[in-house]
C-alpha cells in the first residue's frame, strides 16, 4: 500500500507544497479562511443548533505529531441543528496553536489571529456508514470551532491537560475515563456563530467540511496555554542542541475564499 507521505508546517514538507502529494489542498473551497465580518451574511432560516453530548464516554488522547487529538467513541454525542440538514456524531476533538499567546488560530476575524484554535470534528451519520467514508464526501464532516485567547483558567481545559506528560511523546497515548463532558470546552453563547463550507485544514485537506465558528472567544490561562506547547512532535529528531523539538505553530495560513459567502446566526 502507498506510504504515508510526511508533511508538517515549515520548509519543505510545508502547507505550500502540500498540494504536490495532496492535490485537493490546491481546490477551490480551502480552510482556514479570514472572516471578513463586513461581508458575512446573516441567515435568519437556521435553527437552534442542538448539541448533545453525554460525559460517561471512555475516550481516549493522542498526539499524532500534528495535535493532540481526544477520541471519542460514544454514540450518544451528537450535533444537529443550526445550518446542518442531518444529524453529526462527535468522532474527536483537537486544537491548533501558536509558539507564543499571539497566534496560533487557524480561522481569523477581520484579520486577528487568536492564540489557538478548538475543533470538534463530527461525521454525517444520516448519510454515511463510517467517518472514514465520511472525510471524503460532501457533507460528510461538521466542526464546531471555538477560539481560545489567553486570560482567566479555564477548569474543564484541565482534564484535558492533565493527561498530556502521558502523551508528550509521539504516538504517545493515554485513556480518558473520568466524567468529562467536552461541552464544557465550548463558549457559553452557543447562538452567535459564523458557518460556510470549507475542507480539512490539513492533509489531505478533503473539501467535506461544514464549519460553525462560535463568535465568543474561550480563556484559557497563559499557563494552559503553555502547556499545549509542552507536546513533542517526535520522538527521535532532537534539535542541535540536543532539546526536543516542541509542537506548535500548527496552523495552516488563511486560503483563498474564491467567492464563497460566510453566513453568519445573528444579525
Ligand atoms: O484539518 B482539521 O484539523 O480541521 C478539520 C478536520 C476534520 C477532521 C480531521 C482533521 C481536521
Ligand atoms: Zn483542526
Amino acid at each position: 500500500e502507498s506510504k504515508p507521505v510526511a508533511w508538517g508546517y515549515e520548509g519543505d514538507i510545508g502547507p505550500c507544497n502540500w498540494h504536490k502529494y495532496f492535490p485537493k489542498a490546491g481546490g477551490k473551497r480551502q480552510s482556514p479562511i479570514d472572516i471578513d465580518t463586513s461581508a458575512t451574511q446573516y441567515d435568519g432560516s437556521f435553527k437552534p443548533l442542538r448539541i448533545h453530548y453525554d460525559s460517561h464516554m471512555c475516550s481516549s488522547l493522542t498526539n499524532n505529531g500534528h495535535t493532540f487529538c481526544m477520541s471519542v467513541n460514544s454514540d450518544q454525542c451528537n450535533l444537529s441543528g443550526g445550518p446542518l440538514e442531518d444529524k453529526y456524531r462527535l468522532l474527536q476533538f483537537h486544537c491548533h496553536w501558536g509558539s507564543d499567546d499571539t497566534k496560533g488560530s487557524e480561522h481569523t476575524v477581520d484579520g486577528h489571529q487568536y492564540a489557538a484554535e478548538l475543533h470538534l470534528v463530527h461525521w454525517n451519520t444520516d448519510k454515511f456508514k463510517s467517518a472514514d467514508e465520511a472525510i471524503e464526501k460532501n457533507q460528510g464532516i461538521a466542526v464546531l470551532t471555538a477560539f481560545i485567547k489567553a486570560g482567566k483558567e479555564h477548569r474543564g481545559w484541565n482534564h484535558v491537560l492533565s493527561h498530556f506528560k502521558d502523551i508528550k511523546k509521539v504516538q504517545g497515548t493515554s485513556t480518558v475515563n473520568e466524567d468529562f463532558n467536552p461541552k464544557c470546552l465550548l463558549p457559553e453563547n452557543q447562538t452567535d456563530y459564523w458557518t460556510y463550507e470549507g475542507s480539512l485544514t490539513t492533509p489531505p485537506c478533503h473539501e467535506s467540511v461544514r464549519f460553525i465558528i462560535f463568535k465568543e472567544v474561550v480563556e484559557v490561562s497563559s499557563e494552559q496555554l503553555a502547556q499545549f506547547r509542552s507536546l513533542c512532535v517526535c520522538s527521535s529528531r532532537k534539535r542541535d542542541t540536543g532539546e526536543d523539538e516542541h509542537l506548535v505553530d500548527n496552523f495552516r495560513p488563511i486560503q483563498p475564499l474564491n467567492g464563497r459567502v460566510v453566513k453568519a446566526s445573528f444579525q
